[in-house]
C-alpha cells in the first residue's frame, strides 16, 4: 500500500495520532453525523465479527501464526485495525481519554492480580496474595 500513512511503528503511532486521523477522515467526508456512539459501537462489533471469521474453524493457532500466508497476515492486520480505529473513535466521541483510561485500568489489574510469591511483588510480603492470575 502506498500513501501518507506508511512508515509508522508501535512507538510512533499514538492513540492521539489515530484519534486525529479518524477525526479528519470523518470531517472530510461530512460523516460526523454518522459517527454517533451507538453507530460506532455497532460498527466496531461488526469488525470484531470480521476478525473472528479469520480464526473461525481453524482450531488453535500457534503464537506468531508461522504457517499463515502473507496475505492472510495482511488481512488480519486490516481487521485488527478496523476494531482499533472504531474503538479510538468511539472513545473520542464519548469524551473518554482512552490512553489515560487504559493506564489506569492496568494499575487496577495489577492490584487485583498481585504478582505471585517470589516474583518481587507485594504478594511476597503477603502470604495469601497470589491467585495465579485467576479471576475471583
Ligand atoms: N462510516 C464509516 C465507514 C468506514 N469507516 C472506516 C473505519 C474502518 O477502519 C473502515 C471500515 O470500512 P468498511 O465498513 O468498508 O469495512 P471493511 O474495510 O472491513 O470492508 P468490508 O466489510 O467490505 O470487508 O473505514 C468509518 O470511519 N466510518
Amino acid at each position: 500500500m502506498t500513501g501518507s500513512n506508511e512508515g509508522g511503528d508501535d512507538a510512533s503511532v499514538t492513540i492521539g495520532l489515530l484519534k486525529r486521523k479518524m477525526d479528519e477522515f470523518a470531517k472530510a467526508r461530512d460523516w460526523e453525523k454518522f459517527h454517533s456512539p451507538r453507530n460506532l459501537l455497532l460498527a466496531m462489533v461488526g469488525e470484531v465479527g470480521e476478525l473472528s471469521e479469520i480464526f473461525q474453524w481453524k482450531g488453535e493457532v500457534p503464537r506468531g501464526i508461522p504457517d499463515w500466508k502473507e496475505e492472510e497476515k495482511t488481512h488480519l492486520g486490516e481487521e485488527l485495525s478496523d476494531v482499533l480505529l472504531y474503538l479510538v473513535r468511539l472513545s473520542d466521541v464519548c469524551g473518554v481519554d482512552l490512553g489515560k483510561a487504559a493506564l489506569r485500568k492496568l494499575d487496577l489489574n495489577a492490584l487485583k492480580y498481585p504478582l505471585p510469591k517470589g516474583k518481587g511483588g507485594d504478594a511476597d510480603a503477603d502470604a495469601g496474595g497470589s491467585n495465579n492470575g485467576e479471576a475471583e
